[in-house]
């Protein structure tokens, strides 16, 4: 897909191609519509970044929220969205152990406590023993740089998803 075709579409075909470039938060690219036409896949990506980064703190805090666990019920329950499923198992979290499924579930259950979201990470570019350390270390981290450090992974996931979206290579952008 071109940007040309991007720049065409109507309301409903933009929301219904990028309503989840941002995990359950088709808002977002209700809002980045209205921004068109893009030059490119940059000006595409910076444009949903732009959304998300407006936000009030409260507004973004809901974004990490709407963000599945890795390795959680939903993964188990097979009801996570496709982009999200495609992110999780081909990271190799379908094939977990059984001590390192429950390792993760008692981390992941730490941070939401500690944060009131959900860790977050770009699961297409770690794996199962990396998500684990990662998730271990952040948990040590001051809330508001945690804030941070999650937007800027649920950005990463975007970017990725984007590309896909438009036959992009990530590396290019
Ligand atoms: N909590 C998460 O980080 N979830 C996810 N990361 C991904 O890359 N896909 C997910 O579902």
């Amino acid at each position: 897909m071109d940007i040309e075709k991007v720049n065409s579409m109507d309301f409903g075909e933009f929301v219904d191609v990028f309503g989840n470039v941002i995990e359950r938060c088709p808002l977002i690219a209700a809002a980045v519509w209205s921004q068109r036409p893009f030059l490119d896949l940059e000006d595409l990506q910076k444009h949903f970044f732009a959304v998300i980064d407006a936000l009030p703190q409260s507004g973004q805090e809901g974004i990490l929220r709407c963000h599945p666990d890795l390795a959680g019920r939903e993964l188990q329950q097979g009801t996570l969205t496709a982009e999200s499923q495609r992110e999780q198992s081909g990271a190799g979290l379908t094939c977990l152990g059984a001590d390192e499924r429950l390792r993760l579930a008692e981390l992941n259950a730490q941070y939401r406590a500690r944060f009131g979201f959900p860790f977050i990470l770009a699961a297409r570019l770690s794996d199962p023993a990396a998500m684990q350390r990662e998730l271990a270390r952040r948990l040590l981290c001051p809330p508001a740089q945690e804030l941070r450090t999650a937007l800027g992974e649920v950005k990463k996931i975007g970017g990725l998803r984007l590309a896909d979206l438009l036959c992009a290579d990530p590396a290019k952008l």
